[in-house]
């Protein structure tokens, strides 16, 4: 039987950088940017999972189950992917941004087959040169090591996925797969792109 693979999308920070304007929420195209994010999941995953830290309500729109970091200090990604680890039941865990609207649509895939065939812990996805931190799978076992992480003041989360057997899978037959949406600008030249 195929492996069950839960996805988390993180829409618990700041924005501090999108003026504090939740990012998942916010308009590209048409959209709310989580909703590319959802669009790219739906036929990947068996359950999406929305972590958000405000604007619950709005988020619950989609369907989908929506939960806060149990530790509500905005301690960074790490723990919203701990919350995440304690509600799944599923065999993997799928973790992503809200703001990377162009996902690949092999990403789960290619991701397990990579931590499988490697025997890793987790697999984490690069563009070919650079790793993409909070795009990655996990086995639900991790969530002791990262709690016991959090707990020691710790939140950089390569420092922490570096204490495990990791399996890095290249997408970099995808170039604009990873394309990160931090600011107002980064999202009008995406929107322009991808309106043509
Ligand atoms: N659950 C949770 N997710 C977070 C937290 N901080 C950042 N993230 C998420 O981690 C991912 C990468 O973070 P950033 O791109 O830096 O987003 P951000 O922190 O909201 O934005 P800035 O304030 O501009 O740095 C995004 O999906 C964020 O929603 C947090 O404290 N809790
Ligand atoms: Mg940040």
């Amino acid at each position: 039987m195929a492996p069950q693979i839960d996805a988390v999308i993180l829409a618990g920070g700041m924005a501090r950088r999108m003026g504090g304007n939740d990012k998942g929420l916010v308009d590209l195209n048409g959209q709310a940017m989580i909703c590319h994010t959802i669009d790219k999941l739906t036929t990947q995953v068996n359950q999406i999972l929305i972590n958000a830290n405000r604007n619950q309500a709005q988020y619950e729109q989609w369907g989908y189950t929506v939960f806060s970091d149990q530790d509500s200090g905005y301690l960074g990604p790490l723990a919203g992917m701990v919350t995440a680890l304690k509600k799944t039941q599923a065999d993997y865990l799928l973790v992503v941004p809200c703001d990377c609207p162009m996902l690949p649509t092999d990403l789960a895939a290619r991701l397990l087959t990579a931590l499988e065939q490697q025997q890793a812990d987790l697999a984490v996805a690069s563009d070919g040169e650079y790793e993409q931190p909070v795009v990655l799978l996990l086995k639900p076992h991790l969530v002791t090591s990262m709690q016991a992480f959090l707990d020691a003041g710790e939140r950089k989360i390569d420092l922490w996925y570096n204490q495990h057997k990791v399996a890095v899978e290249s997408f970099a037959d995808q170039p604009n797969a990873f394309v990160n949406i931090n600011t107002p600008e980064q999202k009008h030249q995406l929107a322009k792109q991808i309106a043509k």
